[in-house]
C-alpha cells in the first residue's frame, strides 16, 4: 500500500490560467480518489495538438484554471471504493475516450464512444460529488479531458484507465494515449481500408503519418501525403507514403490534382489538421461510387464543414473517428502489445525529449515544422 494511500498529496503540475498564457508550474494539490477513481503517478506524457487548441481558448469546453494534456503513461498510486481492475502498482496509460461496458454506446458495436462519465469530464470535474481532486490553496483547478496528464499526479475515472504490460517502455508508450492510435484506427476502424487501395493522407503530422503507417499496413497501393511544408516529405516515406503533393505548387484546386492523378479519384481520404476547407477537398478527391472521407482533425468550435449534397448522392461517404474507433480500455493494451512485438512504431514519432519544467518550450517547438511528438519527463 502506498504510503499516500488516502492522502491529499502535492505535487508539481503545469497549470493553464487563462488562454494562450504561459502554463505555470505550481505546487498543486491532489486529493485521494473517490469512488470508482483512480490516482495515478504521471511518469511521462506527450503533448498534441488537441491540449494547444483547448489552450488557445477556441474550445468551447475549455474551462480555465485548468491541467491540459492527454497523451501519458504512468502507474497507479491508489484506488477508490469499488474499483477491481486496477490496482496500486499497475502500469496504465489514461483514456480520455472511457470505456465502462455498460452504457448504451458501449453496448451498441457500432461504436467506440462511451457515455458514463462524459456529463463531468466535458466540465472539468468528476462525477462522483461533480467536484475537482485537483486545488492549489483550497482554489480549484480544472479537470481536462478526464485526464489532466501536464501533472505528477492525476486522478481518472476507473472506466478511463487501460492497464497495460508491465515490461513496456512508458516513456514510449504514452504516446498509445492519443496521437497514434487515432491514425492507426482512422484507417483499421473507421475506413476499413482494404489491400490495393489508393489513400490520401491530407497534413503530414503526427496522426497523418499514423495513417500511413496504418495504411500500408492494410496493403494499400498507393498513399498519398498532402502537406504544405515540403520538408515532412522526406520523414512521411519512412511511414509508407508513396508520393506527395504540395497544394501550393499547383494552381488548380488540390482535390482535382488528386482526381486527375488517380483516375477518378482515391479510394479512401484522411484529413488530419483541423481546417475545414481541406475537409471538402479530402472529400472531393475521393472517388464518384464509393470514395470515404475520414475527419480526424479537431477543426475550432463553430467552424462547419460544406460540400455540394451531389458529392454524397453520388456515392461518397464523409465519417470521422475519436481516438480512431478503438475501445480504450480493451484495445490499449492490445496496441501496447503490438508495439512490443515490433508491429506498430512509436520511437519514431517521439522527436524531444523534455522535462515537466520546459512544458512551455515544448509547446512553442510542437509549433516547429521538425516536431511530431515531444514527451515530458514528469519526475
Ligand atoms: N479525432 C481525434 O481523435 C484526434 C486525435 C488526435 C489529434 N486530433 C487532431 O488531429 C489533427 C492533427 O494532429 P497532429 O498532431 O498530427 O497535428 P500537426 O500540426 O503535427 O500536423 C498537421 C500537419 O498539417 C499540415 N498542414 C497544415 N495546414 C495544411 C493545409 N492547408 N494543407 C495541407 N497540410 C497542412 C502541417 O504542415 C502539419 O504537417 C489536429 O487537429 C488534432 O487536434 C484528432
Ligand atoms: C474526442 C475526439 C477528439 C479527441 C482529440 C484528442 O486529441
Ligand atoms: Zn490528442
Ligand atoms: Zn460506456
Amino acid at each position: 500500500m502506498a504510503s499516500t494511500e488516502g492522502q491529499v498529496i502535492t505535487c508539481k503540475a503545469a497549470v493553464a490560467y487563462e488562454p494562450n498564457k504561459p502554463l505555470v508550474i505550481e505546487d498543486v494539490q491532489v486529493a485521494p480518489p473517490q469512488a470508482g477513481e483512480v490516482r495515478i503517478k504521471i511518469l511521462f506524457t506527450a503533448l498534441c495538438h488537441t491540449d494547444a487548441y483547448t489552450w488557445s481558448g477556441k474550445d468551447p469546453e475549455g474551462l480555465f484554471p485548468c491541467i491540459l494534456g492527454h497523451e501519458a503513461a504512468g502507474i497507479v498510486e491508489s484506488v477508490g471504493e469499488g474499483v477491481s481492475e486496477v490496482k496500486p502498482g499497475d502500469h496504465v496509460i489514461p483514456c480520455y475516450q472511457a470505456e465502462c461496458r455498460e452504457c448504451k454506446f458501449c453496448k451498441s458495436g457500432k461504436t467506440n464512444l462511451c457515455g458514463k462519465v462524459r456529463a463531468a469530464t466535458g466540465v472539468g470535474i468528476m462525477m462522483n460529488d461533480r467536484k475537482t481532486r485537483f486545488s492549489i490553496n483550497g482554489k480549484p483547478i480544472y479537470h481536462f479531458m478526464g485526464t489532466s496528464t501536464f501533472s505528477q499526479y492525476s486522478v481518472v475515472h476507473d472506466v478511463s484507465v487501460a492497464k497495460i504490460d508491465p515490461s513496456a517502455p512508458l516513456e514510449k508508450v504514452c504516446l498509445l494515449g492519443c496521437g497514434v492510435p487515432t491514425g492507426l484506427g482512422a484507417v483499421w476502424n473507421t475506413a476499413k481500408v482494404e489491400p490495393g487501395s489508393i489513400v490520401a493522407v491530407f497534413g503530414l503530422g503526427t496522426v497523418g503519418l499514423a495513417v500511413a503507417e496504418g495504411a500500408k499496413a492494410a496493403g494499400a497501393s498507393r498513399i498519398i501525403g498532402i502537406d504544405i511544408d515540403n520538408n515532412k516529405f522526406k520523414r512521411a516515406k519512412d511511414f509508407g507514403v508513396t508520393e506527395f503533393i504540395n497544394p501550393k505548387d499547383h494552381e488548380k484546386p488540390i482535390q482535382q490534382v488528386i482526381v486527375d492523378q488517380t483516375d477518378g479519384g482515391v479510394d479512401y481520404s484522411f484529413e488530419c489538421i483541423g481546417n475545414v476547407s481541406v475537409m471538402r477537398a479530402a472529400l472531393e478527391c475521393c472517388h464518384k461510387g464509393w470514395g470515404t472521407s475520414v475527419i480526424v482533425g479537431v477543426a475550432a468550435s463553430g467552424q462547419e464543414i460544406s460540400t455540394r449534397p451531389f458529392q454524397l448522392v453520388t456515392g461518397r461517404v464523409w465519417k470521422g473517428t475519436a481516438f480512431g474507433g478503438f475501445k480504450s480500455r480493451s484495445q490499449v493494451p492490445w496496441l501496447v502489445d503490438k508495439y512490443m512485438k515490433k508491429e506498430i512504431k512509436v520511437d519514431e514519432y517521439i522527436t524531444h525529449n523534455l522535462t515537466l519544467g520546459e512544458i512551455n518550450k515544448a509547446f512553442d517547438l510542437m509549433h516547429e515544422g521538425g516536431c511530431l511528438r515531444c514527451v515530458l519527463t514528469m519526475h
